[in-house]
């Protein structure tokens, strides 16, 4: 970690005073740091507890979370989208040690005028966090970063660690289990207006302009009482142990979900990603669950449905990757729905950081179509929705620009008493407006069974 001359025995808070006192010496010095092991703690509840963070859990068992902000880039306005490679190079060139770990990601689409709703997240948004906090195996491994700067006096510093440190360092509270009742629900568009647009897009492909496109839609759902992110980030884990949960807080409003796709991932110049395209629904007996699965693997639909996803993700990433795609979709089974899944691994080539490659594969015709800006252009002139982040990225890199990028699905925006759930389908030439709405259904349940409403 990065050099400082306070001692290793000084706690938390007292590392945080001393960082203060040493940067008025020595003010060439940013950013002081330190590390820490501690037991596991009830990370998703710290979280409700902050009003700045991020969470991250991995169906391998390991949790990441940022709590509170050392630095934070965000922009609310497409014309400046922020440059994280440029500003990771300049974290670095200010000696922060290459392992620190920013979490955050940026909005479906860029140039998007977005809702109210979405402001507090605005079009890209990264946290380098004031605590960072990794753990599996019951043991947590903490990171402190102070930006002296940001405070007038030590004291000042101690108090906004202080109350960090105190959402973490607590009691272990029970977990709510009753649903909060709902009081209304409202369906963005209204579903015969959506199967509608279906349609429309379906003619646009027959039209030859275009040759797939996601369409998508949201389930607003107001609750008698403030939801409990904390209970909820717990409740999505359970249901959907083979998914990523994330959650990012901004202003005290929540972005989180289950998902099952990566954009991208990148560790020492490897790099992972997924084709994931192609839907069914889960079936209660294991015959007919299997039935359905051979079904989707013999659906000429689906097939090539993902093919457009498989075909773009290689074109995209072969100039900079030596890439293994395999011939065939698997089938990937999750709570509620089944997908067909082309896992895409490579050696990359060069020095491509996570966020420049993540970039230029956003977004997948998984999310967006099929040519990818006529797609853009369709959904913004059709969908009438303001996706935000959802189909979006979040996720963690660190300085050496590795680290991972999900796509935000199977997500809701909660904000008090709210939440606003999405989902997606990909529509081709012989897409069926009812099934489609049937597989919005699905993917919508994933957040509305955590929530407990009934779609
Ligand atoms: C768009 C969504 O999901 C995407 C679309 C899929 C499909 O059309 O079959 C499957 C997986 C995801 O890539 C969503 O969940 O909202």
């Amino acid at each position: 970690m990065n050099t400082h001359s306070v001692t290793e025995s000084t706690s938390l808070l007292e590392f945080v005073a001393a960082a203060w006192e040493h940067w008025r010496y020595a003010p060439d010095q940013q950013f002081w740091q330190k590390e820490f092991d501690y037991p596991a703690v009830d990370l998703p509840m710290a979280l409700q507890d902050t009003a700045d963070g991020w969470y991250f859990a991995h169906p391998q068992g390991q949790e990441q979370c940022g709590l509170g902000a050392a630095m934070r880039w965000q922009t609310t306005s497409s014309q400046d989208f922020i440059d994280m490679e440029r500003e990771r190079l300049k974290l670095l060139a200010a000696g922060l040690s290459s392992k620190t770990t920013l979490g955050g990601g940026f909005a479906f689409d860029a140039s998007d005028s977005h809702d109210e709703a979405w402001a507090a997240f605005g079009h890209a948004r990264w946290v380098l966090p004031a605590l960072y906090i990794h753990q599996s195996e019951g043991q947590a491994h903490i990171v402190v970063t102070v930006y002296p700067k940001h405070f007038a006096s030590a004291q000042d510093a101690v108090q906004y660690y202080g109350t960090l440190w105190a959402a973490v360092d607590r009691p272990q509270r029970p977990d709510s289990k009753d649903p909060v009742p709902v009081l209304s629900q409202n369906m963005i568009p209204p579903s015969s207006q959506w199967m509608a647009l279906v349609e429309e897009a379906t003619a646009a492909i027959q039209q030859g302009l275009l040759h797939k496109v996601v369409v998508a839609r949201r389930v607003d759902t107001t609750f008698a009482a403030p939801l409990a992110v904390g209970h909820l980030l717990h409740t999505l884990h359970h249901h959907n142990p083979s998914t990523t949960i994330f959650g990012l807080r901004a202003q005290g409003q929540t972005f989180l979900g289950a998902t099952p796709e990566l954009l991208l991932s990148i560790h020492d110049h490897t790099l992972e990603t997924m084709a994931l395209a192609g839907t069914t629904a889960r079936q209660p007996s294991a015959s007919a669950d299997a039935h359905a699965a051979q079904m989707l693997m013999n659906s000429a639909k689906n097939r090539r449905e993902h093919d457009a996803v498989v075909n773009r993700i290689v074109d995209t990433l072969r100039p900079y990757a030596d890439l293994h795609v395999p011939q065939a979709p698997q089938i990937l089974t999750l709570a509620n729905v089944h997908h067909l899944w082309t896992p895409i691994q490579g050696g990359v080539r060069g020095d491509q950081s996570l966020w420049s490659l993540a970039l230029k594969l956003h977004p997948t015709p998984a999310v967006g179509g099929e040519p990818r800006t006529v797609a853009q252009q369709w959904l913004r002139t059709h969908e009438g929705l303001d996706r935000g982040w959802y189909a979006g990225s979040v996720g963690t890199m660190d300085l050496k620009g590795q680290g991972s990028l999900w796509v935000a699905l199977r997500s809701a925006l909660v904000a008090g008493n709210r939440a606003s759930c999405y989902a997606g389908c990909g529509i081709m030439h012989d897409s069926d407006p009812h099934k489609e709405l049937e597989e919005s259904e699905w993917k919508l349940q994933a957040m509305l069974n955590a929530l407990g409403v009934k779609s």
